[in-house]
């Protein structure tokens, strides 16, 4: 029925038996236009067929004269040049009459007559002149064979007199989404649909590489449309990718297809997320069996098409930059397999701290977050935290040291501040990492965050955040930003069809809660108002059950996962519920003293007091921002 035995051979081992087993990659050549050129891989070394300049030219606008007729000129001795005897005038770029050896500049005449000049200082010979080839020298190398034309390649090229060039034909890269449940993009969606958005990343991977994506329609999960699409690829193009299939389902007729058609070199290597990769050849072209889910898809590309349309482009690509950072969680890792996480990372005080992102092979927003991938060996069980990582980049260092961190409690007015701070500044980003009000104060203490939102009632005192700072952080100089005041309450299908009110709904067993993880300020927020009631956790149905920002909350509520949740009122309106208000609670942002006078920080501040950024909370609604920007040394209280 299933071929559920994948091999799990080593990742450069499986790589470089396919490689062998492809044996020479038939690429071919083809002519074009020089300045069609950019990005393409010259096949030939590039000569320069003319000199550039290819005559001695000027290189200053002025009078072109011989040098000899201007010796012992100076501020004393002035001597005169007549027009068309001792000298031509000259715009820079033209040619220098043979008789003449230099320049003189036009800001350094004494104009005396209409024909006539005085000069205070003798020029020497070639001066500002700009001899033939001083540029290009004819038969000169231009760029050599395997290089990636850039733009001023072109430049260069042209004025050596080369207007065609050979470079390596692009690849073309045949993409096939198979799955029963695919539809395009924009179609009307039912329970089970899903998006084919893979082969439209794949396209653009391509295109980036180098090669020509040619996307075939999607193929449903039967075999012989799968092996027809194939056959069909194998002859069209030069590359063939078909997705997902790869793994042991009832309907993964991927592997089938492939060695039916061809030869199945390997199915399984020991990486994650990609471990049910396919690699054959049909029709002595590569097929490359590419797992379905996002992520796995994103790396298998990365690793082996990429690769693979190099190969047809005589292109060694470069390795990708990497920083050392210091590790925020500990990651584990599974002895089976190579893994490749994905990384946020940050830059405080003066070093780079890296925190694993979501680990799902499906997290396609762990992609879009990433700054860099951590590779950790098959061998080696996991990294503790604060061990020093080689990173490899996927965004740039500067970005990476204008981003201001934000780690603690979500609120989706953090989306609405990271939009706002890059949309003005164009320059800075805010990244926010949702681990709650304890999460924040803990990173801020660490040193792994430069802002902490928090809300964190004092249950002695009713007073937010302040004492939470003083007894957890004691030994570090950190102020608050106070941000806004939001109602909380409770987040209920429109019209509330189950008539909650208050806390006390809650022991009712047939209510399904949703709950907030340990740690966040809504968990202490319902826990002090059920100590308060006496009522036992453990009587609350879904208690248990933890989502980690107001909108999971929302939405749970909205599938009708749940039945209630606790959480602002901003969320409940974005996913279309009824809110039951129970209390004000004031959402500060906490940082430390140093790195306030930052300019990103200041930015940001001035985000936070801007029109603009309140006109966004009386949209979202349930805010109050009275105190918005305004600060509190917290040891000076
Ligand atoms: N019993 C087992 N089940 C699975 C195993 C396993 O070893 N044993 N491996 C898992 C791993 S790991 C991966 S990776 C996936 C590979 O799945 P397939 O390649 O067979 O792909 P599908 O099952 O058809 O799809 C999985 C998932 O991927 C998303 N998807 C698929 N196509 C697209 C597309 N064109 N655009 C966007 N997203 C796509 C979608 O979420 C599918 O649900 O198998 C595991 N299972
Ligand atoms: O290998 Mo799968 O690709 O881990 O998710």
């Amino acid at each position: 029925m299933q071929n559920v035995y994948l091999s799990n051979y080593e990742l450069n081992e499986a790589i470089d038996t396919y490689f062998e087993r492809l044996g020479t990659i038939n690429k071919s050549t083809e002519k074009i236009n020089t300045w069609d050129g950019l990005g393409r891989v010259t096949a030939q070394p590039v000569y320069s067929l003319i000199s550039s300049p290819h005559y001695n030219s000027s290189a200053m606008d002025g009078i072109a004269t011989l040098s000899e007729k201007t010796f012992g000129a100076s501020e004393r001795n002035h001597i005169e040049l007549i027009e068309n005897k001792d000298y031509v005038v000259v715009d820079t770029g033209d040619p220098i009459p043979k008789e003449f050896d230099c320049v003189i500049m036009v800001e350094d005449l004494i104009r005396t007559g209409k024909n006539k000049v005085k000069i205070y200082n003798a020029a020497i010979p070639w001066q500002n002149i700009r001899p033939i080839g001083e540029d290009i020298v004819e038969s000169q190398l231009i760029v050599p064979t395997n290089h990636k034309i850039r733009p001023v390649d072109i430049g260069a090229m042209i004025a050596g007199g080369v207007n065609e060039i050979s470079v390596y034909k692009k690849p073309m890269v045949g993409i096939i989404p198979t799955g029963t449940e695919l539809v395009e993009p924009g179609a009307p969606l039912k329970v089970g649909d899903i998006i084919d958005f893979n082969s439209r990343v794949f396209m653009s991977q391509v295109d980036e590489w180098g090669g020509i994506p040619k996307r075939y329609e999607i193929v449903k999960d039967d075999y012989d449309e799968i092996k027809s699409a194939v056959k069909r690829a194998s002859k069209e193009c030069d590359i063939v990718l078909i997705n997902a299939g790869s793994s042991a389902g009832r309907e993964d007729y991927t592997s089938s297809a492939i060695s039916d058609l061809g030869d199945l070199i390997i199915h399984g290597v020991a990486i994650k997320p990609g471990k049910p990769v396919m690699m054959g050849i049909v029709n002595n072209k590569p097929i490359i069996g590419i797992p379905g889910y996002p992520v796995s898809a994103y790396f298998i590309m990365d690793i082996i098409a990429k690769r693979l349309i190099n190969e047809y482009l005589s292109y060694k690509a470069q390795m990708p930059s990497t920083v050392m950072a210091t590790l925020t969680r500990r990651v584990m890792s599974s002895l089976k397999y190579h893994e490749f996480v994905r990384m946020k990372l940050g830059y405080i005080g003066d070093k780079f701290v890296a925190a694993p992102l979501s680990r799902g092979a499906g997290a396609t927003m762990s992609l879009v977050k990433a700054d860099g991938v951590l590779e950790i060996p098959q061998h080696v069980e996991g990294l503790e935290a604060g061990t020093e990582v080689k990173i490899s980049l996927m965004t740039k260092v500067s970005d990476i040291k204008n981003t201001i961190v934000c780690i603690g409690s979500h609120d989706p007015i953090i989306d609405t501040l990271s939009d706002m701070l890059h949309k003005n500044t164009g320059k800075y980003f805010l990244s926010s990492a949702h681990v709650g009000s304890m999460g924040g104060i803990t990173a801020l203490k660490n040193e792994e965050t430069h802002i902490a939102p928090i809300h964190l009632l004092d249950m002695d005192t009713g007073e937010y955040n302040i004492s939470y700072i003083k007894k957890y952080i004691p030994d570090k100089d950190i102020c608050i930003i106070k941000c806004v005041k939001r109602i909380q309450g409770f987040m209920v299908r429109k019209e509330n069809p189950l008539n909650i009110k208050d806390f006390t709904a809650l022991q009712d067993k047939s209510i399904r809660f949703v709950n907030r993880q340990r740690g966040s300020g809504t968990r202490l927020l319902l826990d002090y108002n059920l100590k308060k009631l006496n009522i036992e956790p453990r009587n609350i149905t879904g208690y248990q059950r933890e989502e980690f920002t107001h909108l999971a909350v929302a939405a749970a509520v909205a599938n009708d996962d749940a039945d209630c949740g606790l959480g602002v009122y901003s969320a409940a309106i974005l996913m279309g519920l009824d809110f039951i208000p129970v209390c004000n609670e004031e959402y500060d942002i906490a940082i430390s003293q140093e790195y306030m006078e930052q300019p990103m920080i200041k930015e940001l501040l001035s985000v936070l007091k801007s029109r603009e950024f309140f006109d966004k909370l009386d949209e979202l609604g349930g805010y109050d921002y009275s105190e918005a920007g305004k600060i509190i040394d917290v040891e000076r209280g």
